[in-house]
Formats: C-alpha cells, sequence, structure tokens
C-alpha cells in the first residue's frame, strides 16, 4: 500500500482526493492536514466519508508527513506548498501539487500572476507538468509533479492534436471556458454567494486570467513555437463542471476527426465523441474523462470548433493528480479512477 498524506483536506479538492483515494485499492491514508479542524475527525466533518476513514485532521508537520508518507498531495492555496516541498523532497518524500506553485517555469512570471516571490524558484526546473496526455514517461519518474489548472487542463486537451501536427494558424486561437463554482474553492466569498451565483452568468478576468500564460506555456512548448491566444474565463451557475468552446483556423485540408481520435487512442482518461457531438458537463461530473467534440461548422471555409468537458474537481483537479501518482508508483493509470459520472 501507499502511503499518502494530504495537505489542504479542508478544501474542495482536499475532499474530493478523499473520496477518491478512499476507494484506492493501493493506497493508504495515513495524514492528511488543516488549521481550521485540528484535532476533528474526518468524517465528524464530511459524513460521505462515514465508515470509510478514522483519520482526525492534524496539523502541517513536514518531518512527520516525510515520516508516515511516501507521497504527499498538496490541496492548498498557491504559496503554501512552495515553503514546505524542498525540505519534504530531502526526507525522500514525493510531492504532487495541485496548486500553481510550480507549473510556471519562469519565476518572474509566477511572481507577476500571482503577485509574490516564488520560494522556491530552485526546484522550478525539477518539477514535472502533471498533464499525463503529454508527460506520463516525465511523471513517472519525478519526485515533483505540478497539476495543472482546471481551464489549463479542459483547453490544451482541445488544442493538444492541432497543434502537435501544425494544422492551425497560431495567431487566432480563441478559447471562450465556462466554470462551475466549485472552481473558485470553499472558502466564502460574495461572487460565489448563492444569491450572487445563481441565476446568472458572467465573464470574468477578461483583461488577465492567470491561467493565460500556463495554457501558453503548455502549447507554445508542444509545438515549439510561440502562439497567441484570447482566453475568457465565465461563471455559470452550476456546482462542477467546465466546457471550453475552442476556436482555431485550419492551415491545411486533415481529417481532424480521424486526428484526435488517434492522438488519445492510449489515453484512457480522453473520450472522443463521434462527429458533431454536443458533449455535456453532466457525463464528466464526479469523473476523470475528459470528453471532447471536432465541429467543422463549413467544408466552405477553415474554421474548426472543438468542444471539451472536464469535471473541475476530478481531471480538473483531483482525479488528475491521483492519475499522476498511479504513474508515479507504477500502478495502471486508471487504478481507483474508473468510476462513471452522475447524470442527472
Ligand atoms: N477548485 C478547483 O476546481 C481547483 C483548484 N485547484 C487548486 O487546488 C488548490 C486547492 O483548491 P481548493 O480545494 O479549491 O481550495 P479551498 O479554498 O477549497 O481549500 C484550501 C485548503 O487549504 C487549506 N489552507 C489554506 N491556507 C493554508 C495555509 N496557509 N497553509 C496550509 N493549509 C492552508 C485550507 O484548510 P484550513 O484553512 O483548514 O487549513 C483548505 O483545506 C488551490 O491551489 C487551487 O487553485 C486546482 C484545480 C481546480
Ligand atoms: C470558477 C473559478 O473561480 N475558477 C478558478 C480557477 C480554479 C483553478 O483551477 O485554478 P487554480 O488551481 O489555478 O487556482 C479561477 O478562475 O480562479
Amino acid at each position: 500500500m501507499i502511503k499518502v498524506g494530504i495537505v489542504g483536506g479542508t478544501g474542495y479538492t482536499g475532499i474530493e482526493l478523499l473520496r477518491i483515494l478512499a476507494f484506492h485499492p493501493q493506497v493508504e491514508i495515513t495524514v492528511i492536514t488543516s488549521r481550521s479542524q485540528t484535532g476533528t475527525k474526518v468524517s465528524d466533518l464530511f459524513s460521505n466519508l462515514r465508515g470509510h476513514l478514522e483519520l482526525s485532521f492534524t496539523n502541517l508537520t513536514p518531518k512527520l508527513l516525510a515520516d508516515q508518507c511516501e507521497v504527499v498531495f498538496f490541496a492548498t492555496p498557491h504559496g503554501v506548498a512552495m515553503d514546505t516541498v524542498a525540505e519534504l523532497l530531502s526526507y525522500g518524500t514525493r510531492v504532487i501539487d495541485l496548486s500553481a506553485d510550480f507549473r510556471l517555469s519562469d519565476p518572474a512570471l509566477w511572481e507577476r500572476w500571482y503577485g509574490q516571490p516564488h520560494t522556491a524558484p530552485d526546484l522550478l526546473s525539477e518539477a514535472v507538468y502533471g498533464l499525463p496526455e503529454i508527460n506520463k514517461n516525465k511523471i513517472s519518474k519525478a519526485r515533483l509533479v505540478a497539476c495543472p489548472g482546471c481551464y489549463p487542463t479542459t483547453v490544451q486537451l482541445g488544442f493538444l492534436p492541432l497543434l502537435e501536427e501544425n494544422i492551425i494558424e497560431l495567431t487566432t486561437l480563441i478559447a471562450d471556458a465556462k466554470s462551475g463554482v466549485s472552481g473558485a474553492g470553499r472558502k466564502a466569498a460574495i461572487g460565489t454567494s448563492l444569491c450572487e451565483a445563481s441565476e446568472n452568468f458572467k465573464a470574468y478576468s477578461v483583461a488577465g486570467h492567470r491561467h493565460h500564460p500556463e495554457i501558453v506555456q503548455g502549447l507554445s512548448q508542444v509545438c515549439d513555437t510561440a502562439i497567441n491566444l484570447t482566453f475568457v474565463p465565465h461563471l455559470v451557475p452550476m456546482i462542477r463542471g467546465i466546457h471550453a468552446t475552442l476556436y482555431a483556423q485550419l492551415k491545411k485540408e486533415v481529417d481532424v476527426q480521424a486526428l484526435f481520435e488517434l492522438r488519445y487512442t492510449n489515453s484512457p482518461f480522453v473520450d472522443i465523441l463521434p462527429p458533431n457531438s454536443h458533449p455535456e458537463t453532466r457525463s464528466v461530473r464526479g469523473s476523470n474523462m475528459c470528453r471532447i467534440a471536432v465541429h467543422r461548422p463549413s467544408k466552405e471555409d477553415n474554421r474548426i470548433v472543438i468542444l471539451s468537458v472536464t469535471d473541475n474537481l476530478v481531471k480538473g483537479a483531483s482525479g488528475q493528480a491521483v492519475q499522476n501518482m498511479n504513474l508515479m508508483f507504477d500502478l495502471p493509470e486508471t487504478t481507483g479512477l474508473t468510476g462513471i459520472s452522475l447524470m442527472p
């Protein structure tokens, strides 16, 4: 059994990690931390875990985590993991970070978007970007994995085959993305309260969202050329789910449907739907799947539209983190992650 610790077990991605790992056949959860709930039994706070987990929340103590865990997940806000990861690695404990601390390779770019200096810049070159559909081999050997954000997962998986094959214009990419409210985390905030977020629909951070540099970094590496992307996130009145509508222009005639099917043949968590499908967020709700549909609105011009859906808390966060753990510990990639989505 792999001994696992979770830092930040009272937030939405922490709760989701617990839900997934409680049923993982090769995992024993040994430590779970919280500052606000130290001493509370986890199943007293989250009754869905009654009968499945006997642990109580403890304080974050790196030495204790290292003594009791082979791998530690950080499900904490940005700026927390980077203060502790070096110490954990020095004890031989591997780390899977769900926050953005190790996603961007340039510390100056990180500081610009996250508003504080990076405290572990030396680890940025070692951290492996945890998108298994690109980095499977590197992830399996990594000590430190930086899980992608929820929008970056959904958007990159939709653009990836087009960029790898160099068949679209790189200056006109558009990602129009919508997220459920759990993407903002569990903490109280006016914008995500019931009266503000329900019966409402709005774009936000149009002038610049911190996932823009992350998506641009990932996609530019794939095609080895700078790309130009317009990314507009929206908040929709649902709890879970991301729907990304991606627009691009083909440079040459290609069977895009066949290209996507071939590219993701060996990717168990990317499902290419039949031509002209309309993937629904509920078709991935609670599951680690990304479902993608390819559209060619008119044969008369070169426009292509890709639809990509994920559950922000699963493939967009905790499920993908467990997928990365499976790869790091030489387990089948799908272990503990084969649940079917909830519908309706
Ligand atoms: N929500 C989503 O859809 C996604 C989130 N992410 C990322 O995952 C991370 C967690 O997100 P989410 O679960 O939504 O966030 P939440 O706000 O819901 O939870 C944050 C957790 O971190 C703990 N925490 C807060 N501050 C500190 C601190 N200074 N030191 C130690 N622990 C702390 C909190 O527990 P306590 O206060 O009890 O200590 C809580 O358990 C974030 O970096 C987020 O950006 C990534 C992809 C998707
Ligand atoms: C709806 C909502 O607010 N979503 C979050 C993104 C959540 C996520 O994946 O992002 P990080 O891990 O990079 O924080 C946002 O736009 O800030």
